[in-house]
């Protein structure tokens, strides 16, 4: 027998012997804790639950169990999902939950030791360090250049475009947008006209679908045993390859050659908290990722929707038009920023509360501890559960928290998104931009599905051409003036 079976085999009966252990020193109240039977013996509610359409199976549980409920995941596992109003909140805002062991391994792997992988007094000290760049005021001196970005894309898209319709898929000129939008104003780096390898790897990494059982094993591996991901993989080889790119990227950025803007205060702020080269590295490199994912994400499921409800499209093109009459211009950073547009605000504000684009918030317990609720457990009619220290808390991205009120999109508590004003201006002036100038409507016969993908996001993919990956085709006009 090889040493890697040897291996497998000694981790897989660790891994079931502590399991079992779990269970056994499990607080009776998350035994009562109701919920769905598993599907699967062994994988317990993973792979459906990573297979299912956004949406499609946490509400249901949701409407059948009450907003706290037990899942199983690989090998026994319980998660317990706090979906109570109370409960979330005690989660996100307490520093008895941290972030999941093997999430931290992950995105120290993309990212190197920085804010995402950070806890506690560490956490605190990287945030108010970080916080420094990401005021209203540097936000207001960067932005002119989303506004240079997306006049260059409305642009090269008109002329390809040629006055007619075209369908093609949005998701990728977004993406690069963003990417650009936050590597120039945070880093004076226009990583597009680069010939950087960084679009691709990114793309790889966040494409990825999840739902394959060869990622689902190791991952239930990795949640006890997170140096697992440490070994050679696709995954790994694309991180360290990002890491080295984007690294020599930073690298630039702080030595200083250039000095202004949020670039500036950044180099400033990294430097006058004594960081060490590694960690502010790292720093530059998890902001370059989570500031263009992210935005790019919930800027194409707008699109989405708009193609989807062309009279809330119309109304908003609407409204963007009677401003530039009214004022004999268009609107400006501090038009988006001091919500003079209502229509627009509105639509950010929906966008917003329906399309939180990371799906799950996890937190597991880093001691045995106590989550109060709002709503007793269905069926017992307590309003508290005991959890055990490691027991995996998620709160998932889901339309009943939303309903109740709580916009999770940018998270909450200490953790809360560092750029979520960034996001929210670069928002609005990319959708005020492109759906001022192109209408979108739906592909005839073309039916859309979001999935959770690789890098913890949603994407969309189309119904029976799910192996093509993620993609948006949507039909592309140019609005006649
Ligand atoms: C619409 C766009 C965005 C969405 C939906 C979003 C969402 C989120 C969420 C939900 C979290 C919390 C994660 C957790 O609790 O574990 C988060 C954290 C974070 N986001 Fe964003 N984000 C967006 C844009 C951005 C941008 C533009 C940047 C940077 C310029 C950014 C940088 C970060 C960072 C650094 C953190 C970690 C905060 C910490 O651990 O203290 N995000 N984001």
């Amino acid at each position: 027998m090889s040493t890697s079976a040897v291996l497998v085999g000694i981790l897989a009966a660790t891994l079931i012997l502590s399991r079992w252990w779990s269970w056994w020193r499990a607080p009776p109240s998350l035994a009562k804790v109701p919920g769905p039977p598993a599907p699967s013996l062994f994988l317990g509610h993973a792979l459906d639950l990573d297979r299912a359409p956004i949406g499609t199976r946490h509400n249901k549980w949701a409407r059948e169990y009450g907003p706290t409920y037990r899942l199983s995941g690989p090998f026994w596992e319980p998660r317990l999902i706090v979906g109570d109003p109370k409960g979330l909140n005690h989660v996100l805002h307490n520093q008895d939950f941290e972030r999941n062991a093997s999430d931290r391994v992950a995105l120290e792997l993309f990212f190197g030791r920085g804010l995402f992988c950070a806890e506690g007094e560490e956490h605190k000290k990287m945030r108010k360090c970080l916080n420094v760049p990401f005021t209203n005021q540097s936000i207001q001196q960067v932005s002119h250049v989303s506004f240079d970005l997306v006049e260059r894309l409305k642009d090269k898209r008109g002329q390809k475009l040629e006055g007619g319709s075209l369908v093609f898929d949005v998701t990728s000129e977004i993406h690069r947008l963003t990417l650009d939008a936050i590597s120039m104003t945070m880093f004076m780096y226009d990583i597009s006209t680069s010939n950087s390898d960084i679009p691709t790897l990114l793309h790889k990494i966040t494409d990825s679908p999840a739902g394959k059982l060869s990622d689902i094993i190791p991952s239930a591996f990795a949640s006890r045993f997170p140096i697992i991901l440490r070994l050679p993989s696709p995954m790994k080889r694309w991180c360290d390859d990002l890491r080295s790119s984007l690294g020599a990227v930073a690298r630039n950025v702080l030595s200083g050659k250039e000095a202004a803007g949020m670039h500036a205060k950044l180099l400033n702020s990294l430097s006058e908290s004594e960081v060490a080269p590694d960690v502010a590295v790292a720093q530059v490199i998890g902001i370059l990722f989570a500031g263009s994912e992210m935005t790019a994400n919930v800027i194409t499921e707008c699109f989405y929707e708009m193609a989807r409800n062309p009279r809330i499209q119309t109304r908003l093109r609407t409204e963007l038009i009677e401003f530039e009459v009214a004022h004999g211009r268009k609107p400006t950073y501090e038009d988006l920023a001091n919500s003079s547009l209502p229509y627009l605000e509105a639509v950010t504000q929906e966008t917003m509360r329906t399309k939180a684009v990371l799906t799950e918030l996890s937190r597991p317990a880093a001691k045995d501890t106590v989550i109060p609720l709002q709503i007793p457990l269905k069926g017992i009619n307590v309003y508290e559960v005991e959890v055990q220290a490691r027991t995996l808390i998620d709160i998932p991205a889901v339309d009943w928290i939303r309903a109740q009120g709580h916009v999770l999109t940018f998270g909450d508590g200490p953790k809360v998104c560092l750029g979520r004003s960034f996001a929210l201006v670069e928002f609005k002036t990319v959708v005020s931009t492109i759906v001022r100038n192109f209408t979108f409507a739906e592909v005839e016969g073309l039916d859309l599905d979001f999935y959770h993908v690789g890098g913890n996001t949603i994407k969309p993919m189309v119904r029976g051409r799910e192996q093509d990956g993620a993609q948006l085709p949507l039909r592309v006009s140019v609005v006649s003036d």
